[in-house]
């Protein structure tokens, strides 16, 4: 069986400048579940020509809008690009603009040219969980995102909450602290102990 060997991260995004090369319909489910994740992640996007609903999306989001084709110069500054367009050398040639500035890039739906992927991503107040199907089905990406948005209780939160609060009040050293936490908790996995 072969292995996923992608290491996820996650990122703050509201503090790293993101650019997103192409407004179109590629560009928008981009910058959709970016912002469905990170509300207030800082993006640019540079397109002669933007989707209506993208507009709309940037506006509510205070999203930077450029309307000019790609220029290299609009890498100053980035730490992430996502090239969306749909002219394949453009999208290239922002690959290659990006690797010679050590900027990661994500040529969408063209894995080659991908330092990282998009994943799937379900989250529930400070819980997120990523998905990655390491490209082989972003349709199993997909319908994983939505079987764990309703399955995992909305309450999760809340335990992750109360844990936050308990192990501010626990006594000891490190080590008597760690082993309080797995104690209270080996019941969330161990149902027939
Ligand atoms: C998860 C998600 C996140 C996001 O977009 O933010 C995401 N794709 C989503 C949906 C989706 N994309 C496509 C379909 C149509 C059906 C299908 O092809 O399956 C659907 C399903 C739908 O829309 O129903 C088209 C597609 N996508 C890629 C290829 C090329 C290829 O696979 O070779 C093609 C074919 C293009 C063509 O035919 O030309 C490639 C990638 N898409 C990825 C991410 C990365 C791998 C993630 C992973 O490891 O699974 C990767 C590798 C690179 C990247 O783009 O980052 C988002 C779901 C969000 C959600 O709903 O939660
Ligand atoms: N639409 C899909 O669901 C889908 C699925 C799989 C693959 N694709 C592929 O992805 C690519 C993009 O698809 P799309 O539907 O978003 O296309 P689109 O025509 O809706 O959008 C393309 C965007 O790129 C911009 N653009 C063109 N030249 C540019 C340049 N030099 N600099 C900056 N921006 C530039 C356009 O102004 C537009 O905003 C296409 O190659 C398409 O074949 C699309």
């Amino acid at each position: 069986m072969s292995q996923n060997e992608l290491y996820p991260i996650f990122l703050k995004v509201a503090q790293l400048n993101v650019l997103i090369v192409g407004g179109g319909n590629v560009g928008l489910e981009k910058l959709t579940f970016l912002l469905k994740s990170s509300p207030n992640a800082k993006v640019t996007v540079v397109a002669p020509e933007f989707h209506p609903e993208l507009i709309e999306l940037a506006q509510k989001h205070a999203i930077e809008l450029i309307e000019d084709v790609y220029k290299v110069s609009y890498l100053k500054g980035r730490h992430m690009v996502i090239a969306t367009t749909d002219v394949v050398p453009v999208n290239i040639e922002v690959y290659n603009d990006c690797k010679e500035r050590c900027i990661l890039v994500n040529v969408a739906d063209n894995p080659p040219y991908c330092d990282f992927y998009m994943g799937g991503i379900v989250t529930k107040g400070n819980i997120k969980i990523a998905i990655s199907t390491n490209g082989k089905s972003p349709t199993l990406a997909k319908r994983l995102r939505q079987f764990f948005e309703e399955v995992i209780p909305e309450n999760i939160d809340e335990l992750a909450q109360n844990l936050n609060a308990f192990r501010k009040t626990i006594k000891g050293d490190f080590q008597e602290k760690v082993d309080t936490l797995n104690t209270l908790t080996k019941g969330i996995i161990n149902k027939n102990e």
